[in-house]
């Protein structure tokens, strides 16, 4: 099974917010990562048929996007700012949700919801308004609603922003299991997310791909760049904005600092090896100074 992006265009005016992109993903978690305006809200909306293409097409399991009906009932999607029904109880928002996603049948709504809710924690709050939930509880419940009718394809838009630690750990676990035999596309601004659940990646920007591949493999780009050195004080606020700081953690009396660089920028400083984040970083900042 295979999400195929071809050649696919949007434009508002003569704004490109996705500018010909093509790739394709197999079953797992698939990372998209990008700035904001990158286009990834856009790229998601044209594949859950919440928005028309103006040129390019994709195919999910073989389906057209052109199929809207069809797409629908293969794709799930929790967008960021999903909001549900408030007064509904846990249960009657979800049930009413699945029967919306076409779930037929009381029964099989109920032994669906129960394992979904008993997979996301909120079993216990079942019987709550959602109004009462909290954030990271909110957040579950989406997820869960998204993948009540068993999607083949599901979208998920910065899942993990306002979840504790152990809810992060937690969650991205619950999504790993679901990707089994199909396809998670992951959108986030957090390198993190994606470095810790998935194992290839789209990086857009500016309605432009930037990147499709292993996330190992983005790192290949910045080795050789990447330097800590410590400096005094009046080194680091000479050199500030000399060279592009990945970090800056104050240390004693001076700074430790990592820096992109193509050439040893100071006497004393170290290579290291890349991070994913720092590779994320080196892509955006060149493809900025190309700009
Ligand atoms: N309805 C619209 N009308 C005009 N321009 C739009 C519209 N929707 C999006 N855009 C523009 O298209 C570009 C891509 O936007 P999009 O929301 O897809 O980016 P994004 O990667 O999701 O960003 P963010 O992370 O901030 O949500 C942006 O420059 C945005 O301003």
């Amino acid at each position: 099974m295979e999400l195929i992006i071809e050649q696919l265009t949007k434009t508002y005016g003569d704004k490109h917010a996705l500018n010909q992109i093509s790739f394709r993903v197999g079953e797992g978690i698939h990372g998209l990562l990008g700035p904001n305006g990158a286009g990834k809200t856009t790229l998601m909306r044209l594949l859950a048929t919440l928005l028309a293409p103006t040129s390019g097409k994709a195919s999910i399991a073989g389906v057209q996007l052109s199929e809207k009906a069809h797409i629908r009932r293969l794709v799930g999607y929790l967008p960021q700012d999903f909001s549900f029904y408030p007064g509904m109880s846990v249960l009657e928002a979800m049930d009413y949700l699945a029967l919306l996603s076409g779930v037929k049948g009381r029964a099989e709504r109920k032994r669906r919801i129960d394992d979904l809710l008993e997979r996301v924690n909120l079993t216990e709050q079942r019987r709550t308004k959602v109004k009462a939930l909290s954030g990271g509880m909110k957040r579950r419940l989406g997820v869960a609603q998204a993948m009540v009718h068993e999607p083949k394809l599901l979208i998920v838009d910065e899942p993990t922003a306002g979840l504790d630690p152990e809810e992060r750990i937690r969650f991205r676990r619950l999504l790993g299991r679901f990707a089994e035999g199909r396809i998670v596309l992951l959108s986030t601004h957090v390198v993190e997310d994606v470095e810790s659940t998935c194992e290839r990646m789209t990086v857009l920007q500016k309605g432009n791909l930037r990147y499709h591949g292993k996330i190992g493999d983005l790192t290949k780009a910045a080795e050789g760049r990447v330097w800590t050195a410590e400096l005094d004080r009046t080194e680091w606020e000479r050199d500030r904005d000399r060279f592009p700081v990945l970090s800056a953690v104050p240390e004693g009396s001076g700074m430790r600092v990592r820096i992109l660089a193509d050439e040893r920028p100071y006497a004393g400083a170290q290579q290291a090896s890349p991070s994913i984040e720092d590779a994320y970083l080196c892509l955006m900042r060149k493809e900025e100074s190309l700009a």
